[in-house]
Parts: structure tokens; sequence; C-alpha cells
């Protein structure tokens, strides 16, 4: 179980330590898990994710139009609706729940950390291929779901139970799954079986980390509401 999300994926991780710690184990995170996260930071947060998933599907979107084989596309299509039709609906759900209406959320201004992530994350896509993409878009599916995994084995509180369930849940797992393989199977189709000796290699580790640290930023701006 040392690679639960495919072989690309643990190679790119340990490339990106140790801003790969700082974004699964940051304090919101750890908030998360020992439900001390103050609930305004938490809504201010959702709300802000929920217009991150509006790019996020875009991204996933881009790498139905970047796929090559009909088996790429079955695989982004899968995740652009597991996005749009599930876990969006959390944030709706909760926001909702909290006295934050559907209207009120599509309309939430956007914060700088997280315009940048998303349009760093669009812009690989839409000057590179679907490895450029897939390489940006991974620490965002993965982390969350190292993330819930972990949360759900050690959450000493309830009180973030629903969103710790979301991710650490089978459907979220099963889809980090289906991303590794997508991205391993990516890889081998362009590059070849040994795709880290590519002179692609690197930059691709680069996106990766880069998009891994604008994941850090993204919980440091959700503790300042
Ligand atoms: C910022 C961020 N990264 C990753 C995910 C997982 O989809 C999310 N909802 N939000």
């Amino acid at each position: 179980m040392s690679e639960p999300y495919g072989k690309a994926f643990s190679l790119m991780r340990a490339e990106a330590e140790p801003a790969w710690r700082a974004y699964t184990h940051h304090a919101f995170v750890e908030g998360l898990k020992a439900g001390t996260l103050p609930r305004e930071a938490f809504l201010h947060y959702l709300q802000q994710d929920y217009v991150f998933l509006i790019h996020f599907s875009r991204a996933w979107a881009l790498a139905v139009v970047k796929s090559e084989t009909h088996s790429e596309m079955l695989a982004a299509v899968g995740t652009v609706n597991a996005l749009v039709a599930e876990e969006m609906q959390l944030h709706i759900g909760i926001c909702e729940a909290a006295g934050i209406s559907q209207e009120a959320l599509f309309a939430t201004r956007e914060r700088a950390e997280n315009l940048a992530y998303t349009r760093f994350v669009l812009e690989a896509g839409y000057s590179g291929d679907l490895l450029d993409l897939l390489a940006a878009l991974a620490p965002c599916v993965m982390g969350y779901g190292e993330i819930g995994k972990r949360l759900t084995a050690e959450a000493t509180s309830t009180l973030y139970g629903d969103w710790i369930d979301t991710y650490g849940g089978d459907d979220y797992q099963a889809a980090c799954k289906a991303v590794g393989t997508l991205l391993d199977d990516a890889l081998e189709r362009r590059l070849g079986a040994e795709f880290t000796s590519s002179p692609r290699w690197s930059r691709l580790c680069q996106t990766f980390h880069t998009a891994t640290e604008l994941e850090v930023g993204f919980w440091q701006m959700g503790l300042t509401p």
C-alpha cells in the first residue's frame, strides 16, 4: 500500500517534500481533525472552495479536450461528474445549513490565493498537453485523499465529520485511484515506460511541486477570513 494512488504520483510526491507535508499536515487540517478550527474560518474556506471547484471542474473538462484515447476521456469525464454532481453538493449543503444561499455561494468574491491556484492549473493545461495538466491537478485530488484517509483514522472530534467522510470515503478514494491510473497510463503512452528518464519529467515534477505550494497557500487563506 505504499503506492495507493499509483507509481507516478508517489514519485512526484517524494520530489515535492517538504511542501507535501506542509500541505497535508497544515494547521487548518489539524484543526479539522481536532475540531478546534473556528467555524467562521471553515465556512469562509468552504465558500472559497466552492469557487475553487468551479474552476477545478473547468480544468478537468479541459482534460477531456486534451485526451488522446477513449479511456482518458472516460477518466476525465468521470472526474468532472464527481466534482460537479458530488463534491460541490457537500459545500452547498453545509453552507445552506449555515444560512449561506447557493446564489451567495456562486457570487463569492475570489481571494487572490484562490485565483492564483486555479489559474495556474488552467494555464498548465492551456499551454501544455494532458501531462502538464495532470501534474498540476494531481496534488489537489490526491492530497485531499490522503488527508481524508488520515483524518478518518485519527480525528478526535466529529465536528467536521461531514467533510472528513467526503474525502475519506470510498467514492473519493476510488476517484484518487482512478486519477493515479490515468496519470501512470498517460505518462507511459506519451513518454514510455521509463518516463522518469524523459527530459520532461523534471518539469512535470516542478509543476506538481508548485501546485502543492499553492495548496499550502489555500489552507493559509482559509485561516484568515
Ligand atoms: C483547494 C482544494 N484542493 C483540493 C480539493 C479536492 O477536490 C478541494 N476541494 N479544494
